[in-house]
C-alpha cells in the first residue's frame, strides 16, 4: 500500500470513529463529567481526521497548511486522546501537563520547519512528540495494572509496542541513523501502519475505560445511596451481618441507632424536593461529625437512617444518640429560599445473642416509634434484655 492511501485510511478511520462516538453519545444521554470526556474524545478524533486530510492533500495545498499546520493539529488530536484517557481514569490534573507538552511539541516542530530542517529531522521530531502522547495515554490505561483486566493489559502492551515503533520510525528517518539496505518508504509505511493500529488501540482503550467506569458505578449504587453517599439499606445490612454473628460471643456489645427526621414531609411540601434533599445531605454530615471512624451510617430509605456502633454499650450509644439529636436540632440548613430547622427522633438498642436482622430492627424501630409518640425530637432506648 502506498503512503498516501494509508494517510487517507487514517483520515477516514478517524472520521468513522467520530461518527460512531456521536451515535454512542446520542443514545446514552450522558451528563456532567462523562459528557465532558466524550466531548474531549470527539475533539481528538475531529482534529486527527482534519490533520490527516490536510496531510493527504500534500502537494496540492500550500506547504504551510500541509506541514506545520497539519502536524500541529495532529499533535493536538493526540494530546486530546491522552487527555480523555486521563480524565476517564479520574486524573484531570494531567491536563496541566499535557497542554504545555503540546505547546512545546508544536513549537519545536514549527521551528524546525521555519529553519528548513531536512524532512528526516522533522519526522523525527514529529514521531517523538507523537510517541510522548501515546505513552501518556498508555500510562492512563495502565493505572491499576494489577487489578486490571487481561484486555486492558493487552491494550497497554499494544500501545507501548506501537509507541516504540513510532519512535523507531522517527529515529530511522534521521540521515545519520539510516541503516544500509533499509527502504525509507518501507520505514514510513510501517510508521503509518503503527499510527493506524494506535488509532484503534486508543479507541478500544477509551471505550473499555468507559465500560469499566459505568460497571463500577452500577456496582457501587447497588450498595450506596446516590444522594447521601452512605450505604443504602442493602449495603448497611451487609456491614451489619458480621456484628450480629459476633454478638453471640461474650464481650462488648454492638449498638444500633435508628434515626428519623421529624415531619420531614413538611420540608418537601413547603420548600420543595431539592430543599428536602439538601436537608438529608446536611443531616448525614452532621451525624458523621458525631461518630467514630469505626461507626457506620446507612440510609434505610426516605428520612430514615441507621447507625451501627461497634463495641458500644447501650448507655454509651444513648449518649451518642443524644449528641446527634442536639447537633441536628442546632444546625439550620441553608436551602435556596429558606433556612430550615430540623429535629430528629432516635431509637437505640444493642445487638443480642439471639437477634436476627428482623428482630434487631423491630426492637430499634419500636424505640423510635416510642420517641415519636412521646413528642419527637428525643431519644428512646429499647428495654434491656431479660437475662
Ligand atoms: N427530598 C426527599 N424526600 C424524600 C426522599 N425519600 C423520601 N422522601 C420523603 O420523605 C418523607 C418521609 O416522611 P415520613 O418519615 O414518613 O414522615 P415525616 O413527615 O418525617 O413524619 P414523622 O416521621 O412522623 O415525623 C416523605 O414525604 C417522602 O416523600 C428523598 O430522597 N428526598
Amino acid at each position: 500500500m502506498d503512503i498516501k492511501t494509508l494517510v487517507l485510511a487514517l483520515a477516514l478511520g478517524n472520521l468513522s470513529l467520530c461518527a460512531a462516538l456521536f451515535f454512542f453519545e446520542a443514545g446514552a444521554r450522558r451528563s456532567g463529567q462523562t459528557a465532558r470526556i466524550h466531548a474531549t474524545w470527539m475533539w481528538a478524533k475531529q482534529c486527527q481526521a482534519l490533520a490527516w486530510f490536510l496531510l493527504y492533500c500534500r502537494g496540492e495545498l500550500p506547504d504551510f497548511l500541509t506541514i506545520p499546520l497539519a502536524n500541529a493539529i495532529l499533535f493536538a488530536g493526540f494530546a486530546l486522546d491522552a487527555s480523555a484517557l486521563w480524565e476517564q481514569a479520574g486524573r484531570r490534573v494531567w491536563r496541566n501537563y499535557l497542554v504545555p507538552a503540546l505547546g512545546a511539541g508544536v513549537g519545536v516542530y514549527v521551528a524546525a520547519w521555519l529553519l528548513q530542517l531536512p524532512a528526516g529531522g522533522r519526522i523525527a521530531i514529529g514521531s517523538a512528540v507523537t510517541a510522548f502522547f501515546f505513552l501518556a495515554g498508555a500510562a492512563a490505561l495502565g493505572r491499576g495494572w494489577r487489578s486490571g483486566t487481561v484486555l486492558r493489559r493487552y491494550l497497554v502492551a499494544l500501545m507501548l509496542v506501537l509507541s516504540a515503533a513510532v519512535l523507531a520510525r522517527g529515529l530511522l528517518s534521521l540521515p545519520a541513523m539510516a541503516l544500509e539496505g533499509l527502504n525509507p518508504v518501507a520505514v514510513q509505511s510501517a510508521g503509518i501502519v503503527a499510527l493506524y493500529l494506535m488509532m484503534l488501540g486508543n479507541a478500544f482503550g477509551y471505550l473499555l475505560l468507559v465500560r469499566e467506569h459505568e460497571h463500577g458505578e452500577l456496582a457501587r449504587l447497588e450498595v450506596v445511596d446516590a444522594l447521601t453517599d452512605v450505604p443504602n439499606r442493602r449495603g448497611f445490612y451487609t456491614a451489619l451481618t458480621p456484628w450480629i454473628a459476633l454478638a453471640r460471643r461474650p464481650g462488648m456489645p454492638t449498638a444500633l441507632i435508628i434515626l428519623n427526621l421529624d415531619q420531614f414531609k413538611r420540608v418537601n411540601d413547603s420548600y420543595g424536593h431539592s430543599a428536602g434533599d439538601m436537608v438529608l445531605k446536611a443531616m448525614v454530615d452532621v451525624c458523621k461529625k458525631q461518630l467514630r471512624d469505626s461507626d457506620q451510617m446507612g440510609r434505610l430509605g426516605g428520612a430514615e437512617f441507621a447507625i451501627l456502633l461497634p463495641r458500644t454499650s447501650a448507655e454509651d450509644a444513648g449518649m451518642v444518640a443524644e449528641r446527634i439529636r442536639q447537633a441536628v436540632a442546632a444546625l439550620p440548613v441553608k436551602a435556596e429560599k429558606a433556612i430550615i430547622n430540623m429535629t430528629a427522633s432516635l431509637g437505640v438498642t444493642t445487638i443480642r445473642a439471639e437477634d436476627s436482622t428482623v428482630s434487631l430492627f423491630k426492637r430499634a424501630d419500636e424505640a423510635l416509634q416510642a420517641a415519636k409518640q412521646a413528642g419527637r425530637n428525643r431519644v428512646a432506648e429499647a428495654p434491656a434484655a431479660i437475662l
